[in-house]
């Protein structure tokens, strides 16, 4: 493990555990892990369904707790925090899902700027600088039942983003997408951390995610660590249309 008060490391776990118990079944949803997630990465969690990767996000954002051994982000124990800065932690930690997670009542707009209501903060100009990076400045007053499920994925990007996050946990943020709104979402994330510096976590069973923006990736099975796989420099050339560019170069 390397040294948790580095500023070169993210996120580390420490020999993680976390068992769950119902009566008398035991399921160990992480067995004994001990990762390092590089500060400003773009870091793949792969595994099959029921592997433990929901759980190991949970666990850095401090939603729980593990059985066992230490996540440690920004170099504190999250452990050791009290409820307050606990929370104070988890204003610096953003969250993508799946589904998007909208609020169906509120506008694109309210719902980038609900993270700084919810920290009492006022701050249209951050808002409307998210919508733009995010590319949505011209829907701010749109639903999101109005919106397609990239454009809503878009939105809880900037959502996520509006309060300058040092980490960003993504759980599965493409796995509700065709391939063409996945490869854009994935150029928003590697965008992100070209833009803003952001680590970027990102738990998926889509190999080819992790393939097109991940430079490295944890593999587990079943809550154990197999491996965790360096992603080859080559394919941090991703974009289709860079090698769409480089082809049609080489061919005339
Ligand atoms: N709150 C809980 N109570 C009991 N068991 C749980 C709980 N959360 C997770 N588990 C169990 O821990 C294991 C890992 O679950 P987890 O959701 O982390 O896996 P996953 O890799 O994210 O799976 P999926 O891709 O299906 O979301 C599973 O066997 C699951 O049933």
């Amino acid at each position: 493990m390397s040294d948790a008060t580095t500023t070169s490391t993210a996120v580390v776990f420490d020999g993680v555990s976390r068992r769950f118990v119902h009566g008398e079944a035991e399921v160990d949803a992480l067995s004994d892990v001990s990762l390092d997630i590089p500060r400003g990465s773009i870091f793949g969690v792969l595994g099959e369904s029921g592997a433990g990767k929901s759980t190991l996000l949970r666990l850095m954002n401090g939603l729980d707790l593990p059985t066992s051994g230490r996540v440690i982000v920004s170099g504190t124990d999250l452990a050791a925090l009290g409820s307050r800065e606990l929370r104070a932690m988890r204003h610096r930690i953003g969250v993508v899902f799946q589904h998007f997670n909208l609020l169906g009542n509120l506008t694109v707009r309210a719902n980038i700027a609900l993270p700084l209501r919810l920290q009492h903060r006022r701050d249209p100009a951050r808002v409307t600088a998210m919508m733009e990076f995010v590319g949505l400045a011209g829907l701010s007053d749109r639903y999101p039942a109005q919106l397609s499920g990239g454009q809503q994925q878009r939105v809880a990007i900037a959502r996520a983003l509006v309060t300058d996050p040092e980490l960003l946990l993504c759980d599965e943020p493409t796995s509700a997408l065709d391939t063409h709104t996945t490869a854009e979402i994935l150029e928003l994330l590697q965008a992100t951390r070209a833009e803003f510096g952001t680590t970027i976590a990102l738990v998926t069973h889509e190999l080819d995610a992790v393939k097109a923006v991940c430079d490295a990736a944890a593999v587990f099975e079943r809550g154990r660590l197999l491996d965790i796989v360096e992603v080859p420099r080559v394919a941090q050339h991703r974009e289709p249309r860079y090698l769409d560019h480089v082809k049609s170069r080489l061919a005339s």
